[in-house]
Order: C-alpha cells, then sequence, then structure tokens
C-alpha cells in the first residue's frame, strides 16, 4: 500500500471518528432535553382529584315522657326571661394541653404514601381553643311560622321542573314514539345516563322496561306511563325506611334520652341550612330542639346556625372559632340532656382535607358524643347538582362513619335528578329528605311515588 494511500485512510478514519463524536454529543444534549422538557411544559391539571317529614324513636318506643324535664328556654320564645345562653356554660378544668403529634399512627394508608384526597397539613394538628363566652343579641327575633310538612313534596313539585322536562318527559317521549328498534332503546339508555343514573341503574331500568314492554302488552300512551312510573319507584327501593331518626327514647337505664342528629358532608353542600330547616320540622311538630354549632371552622356557620335556631326558638350551643368541634357536639349533647329536649341536632364541618382527618375528627365526635347519648341518625348532606362528585364524597363519608340516611340537597337547581337512584344504590342508604331551594321551609321527605309523579307529570 502507498504512503498516499495510507494517508487517505487515516484522513478518513478521523473524518468518521470526529463526526461519530459530534453526533454523540448532540443525542447526548438532546435526550438531556427531552428528559427535562415534559416537566416544565406539564400541564397544571391539579387534583382531579305526600306526606310529611316523619320522625321515628330508633329504640323502643315510649308513649309518655317521664323525665323531669327542665323547661327549654327558647330564645325570644317569652319576653320578661332572659333568653337561654347561645354559649356553653363554663368550660369543664381543661386538661393541660399535649402537644399534638401527626396523628401517623392511626394513618389508614400506612404505606407512607398520599392517598386521594390527602393533604399536606393536617387540620387537627392546629392549636384548638375551647369555649367563650359570646355576647346574645339584643332582642331575640319573633319565631316564625312554620309551612304545614305534610304534603311538602307535592306542594314543591314545580321545584323540580328542571329534572322533569330533560328527564322524564324525554323517556316518555322515547318510550311512546311507537315501535321501539335498538337506535330507541340507546337513545333511552343515553336520556337515563344524562340524568344521572349511573351506568348500572340505568342497565337495571332499561332491561326492566324491555322485559315488562312486551310482557304486559303496552299499547298506548297511558299504558307507557303506567309502565315506566312503576319501573322506576321499584328503582327507588320504596320499601326503604325513610322516618328521621329524630325522636326521644329510652337509653338501656330506662331514662328517656333525647335523639341525637349528626348532620355530615362537605363545606358548601347545604348543611347548615338542613340542619336549620329540620330544626323548624321538628318544631313545628311540637318537638323541643338543641342545635349544636360543632362546624368550628367557620364562625359565619355558626352564627348562621344560630339564625336558624332563633327563628324558631332553639337554643345553640356553639364554641370558638377553631374550638374542637367534639367538645362543642359534646356540651351540646350535654346541655340537651340536661334539658330534657326532643333532640339535638348537631352541625359538624365538613372542612377536612384528608380522610385521615376526617376520620379522625368525626370518628372523635361520634365518640364524644356518645358518652352522653347514642347517635341516632348520621344524616350525610349532598349536593345534587355536583353528580359524581357527589357520590365520590358519599363514598369517603360512608368508609368514615355510618351514614344511616342521605339529604339531597339543590334538586331545585339541576336537571340530574336522577342522582337519586344513583347515590341510593351506592350507598345502600335511604335518601331520607331532599332540598328543593334556599327557603326555609324548602325541605321535603323523600317519597319515591311522590318523586316520580312529579317528573313524568
Ligand atoms: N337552591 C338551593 N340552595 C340550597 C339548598 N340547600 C342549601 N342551599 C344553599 O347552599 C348554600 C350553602 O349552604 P350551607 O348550609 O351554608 O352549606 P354548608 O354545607 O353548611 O357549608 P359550610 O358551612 O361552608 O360547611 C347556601 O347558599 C344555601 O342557601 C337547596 O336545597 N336548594
Amino acid at each position: 500500500m502507498s504512503t498516499t494511500s495510507l494517508i487517505w485512510i487515516i484522513v478518513v478514519v478521523a473524518a468518521l471518528l470526529a463526526v461519530a463524536l459530534v453526533t454523540g454529543v448532540v443525542l447526548a444534549r438532546r435526550r438531556r432535553i427531552s428528559l427535562t422538557e415534559p416537566e416544565q411544559d406539564k400541564p397544571a391539571k391539579g387534583y382531579q382529584a305526600g306526606g310529611a317529614i316523619t320522625f321515628n324513636a330508633p329504640a323502643p318506643p315510649v308513649a309518655e315522657p317521664t323525665r323531669p324535664a327542665e323547661p327549654v328556654e327558647r330564645t325570644g320564645a317569652s319576653p320578661a326571661p332572659a333568653p337561654a345562653p347561645t354559649t356553653a356554660p363554663t368550660p369543664a378544668p381543661a386538661k393541660p394541653v399535649e402537644p399534638v403529634e401527626h396523628p401517623v399512627a392511626e394513618r389508614t394508608e400506612v404505606d407512607g404514601q398520599p392517598g386521594v384526597g390527602d393533604d399536606a397539613a393536617v387540620p387537627r394538628d392546629s392549636v384548638k381553643r375551647g369555649f367563650v363566652e359570646v355576647d346574645l343579641p339584643e332582642e331575640a327575633s319573633e319565631i316564625e311560622e312554620i309551612e304545614p310538612t305534610a304534603g311538602r313534596l307535592e306542594r314543591l313539585r314545580g321545584r323540580l321542573s328542571r329534572s322533569r322536562s330533560t328527564f322524564g318527559q324525554s323517556l316518555l317521549g322515547l318510550l311512546g314514539a311507537g315501535d321501539l328498534d335498538e337506535d330507541s332503546w340507546t337513545d333511552i339508555e343515553d336520556t337515563l345516563l344524562m340524568a344521572d343514573l349511573g351506568a348500572a341503574v340505568t342497565d337495571q331500568i332499561v332491561t326492566a322496561l324491555r322485559e315488562q314492554i312486551v310482557a304486559r302488552g303496552v299499547r298506548t300512551a297511558d299504558d307507557v306511563r303506567a309502565l315506566l312510573r312503576d319501573v322506576l319507584v321499584d328503582a327507588l327501593h320504596p320499601e326503604m325506611a325513610r322516618a328521621v331518626n329524630a325522636l326521644p327514647h329510652t337509653n338501656g337505664s330506662g331514662n328517656l334520652k333525647p335523639a341525637v342528629v349528626l348532620v355530615v358532608g362537605v363545606n358548601g353542600v347545604g348543611k347548615t341550612t338542613t340542619t336549620g330547616k329540620l330544626a323548624r320540622v321538628l318544631v313545628a311538630d311540637g318537638r323541643t330542639v338543641l342545635l349544636g354549632a360543632a362546624d368550628t371552622f367557620r364562625a359565619a356557620a355558626a352564627d348562621q346556625l344560630e339564625t336558624w335556631g332563633s327563628r324558631v326558638g332553639a337554643t345553640t350551643v356553639r364554641g370558638a372559632e377553631g374550638a374542637d368541634p367534639a367538645s362543642v357536639a359534646f356540651e351540646a349533647v350535654k346541655r340537651g340532656v340536661e334539658a330534657g329536649v326532643d333532640t339535638v341536632l348537631i352541625d359538624t364541618a365538613g372542612r377536612l382535607h384528608t380522610k385521615t382527618g376526617l376520620m379522625d375528627e368525626l370518628g372523635k365526635v361520634k365518640r364524644v358524643v356518645e358518652k352522653q347519648a347514642a347517635v341516632d341518625e348520621v344524616l350525610l348532606v349532598l349536593d345534587a347538582t355536583t353528580g359524581q362528585n357527589g357520590l365520590t364524597q358519599a363514598r369517603v363519608f360512608a368508609e368514615v362513619v355510618d351514614v344511616t340516611g342521605i339529604v339531597l340537597t339543590k334538586l331545585d337547581g339541576t336537571a340530574k335528578g336522577g342522582i337519586v337512584f344513583q347515590v341510593q344504590r351506592e350507598l345502600g342508604v335511604p335518601v331520607k329528605l331532599v332540598g328543593l331551594g334556599e327557603g326555609a321551609d324548602h325541605l321535603a321527605p323523600f317519597e319515591p311515588t311522590a318523586f316520580v309523579d312529579a317528573l313524568l307529570t
């Protein structure tokens, strides 16, 4: 091989090495960039995280109250005496406050990983304050007239009009249109899904309609209406007991105790409003009620409850903003037992960011209350306008407390009345009450037949 050829080979090899080196550097840079780019450009998703309201005494019912009942002072009821204090009296001698440990030991998510709904902050670690004396309003307001509770759902029927037009009327139109081909059944399914009935209930209803439309030999529009009515009522489980356990009852030792009702749910769903409306219904039925403002996260919530109380002449026990909700609940039940009221309604806070926090808080409220009297009813308040989100909340609450009844609020503000069907199926707990407006008497018992009739007429 000549020297010239050798030189050429060396030049070519050197050139190839240089090209490989440059390519390697470029690729390495690109790789580095491509690793960091998605991090910077990641979109900020955030977390996807007919009848009256009936009440029931859960324990063996007692015909006549026999307790030496200290009359309940009703704020604003009598002109002469000063109204009952709306704050707890002197606090019980408090134990020295231990620094609060992060409740890791009590966590259910023991793998140390944050779970859905977890938050960096643990609200319970914040310093808790005790009761404070709060000045009473100079003059309590007049006790209001309360609308009779019988036939409320009937009277409030118009308030379901949005659900009615989109849901009931569409179904009637589709079923009554004549020959039902597969496209028609798909439309029926879509209508049910759009109204928030969920896949399982939709399937159940469509199957029942398909079977019975043949079996019954449905011919006329009236037949269609009757069939649809029966199938929908059936899907709402009319056999479920829907009376609210809010009447006094005897405990193990034969003493009459007030019924204790806990009202739970996330903030903004209408807990305080529902508690106030329920107090009105009880008072209208001749019952004495004491309200416990255990939503201590927001002073305005306690003010709001106190206003509801004063409007019907019910005493409200409240704590300082940030006080331990369990201590307020305890004090409320204690006062209720001492005063011999029929019902203690406790409005709780839903502003807990973590499932663990929620579990701790509500569990503690329940445990502490039960030192005085059994908790007879845990009403979970859900906002009907939140659809699937409401169901997610329902699942979390059902894991945390033993929910015994559901109150579905804001049914007046949604075209998706079908959430009633789904939430009952999910929790296996009856919808007992429905909120149909912001008005003081816009709370009705949930009656499957009247509800379906309201949807279909
Ligand atoms: N349209 C309509 N509005 C309702 C109904 N129930 C409650 N609301 C309104 O919902 C809003 C929130 O109600 P609140 O009772 O303050 O809710 P909350 O769950 O106690 O909220 P926090 O105190 O923040 O935890 C208020 O404006 C109520 O008037 C209802 O059935 N229909």
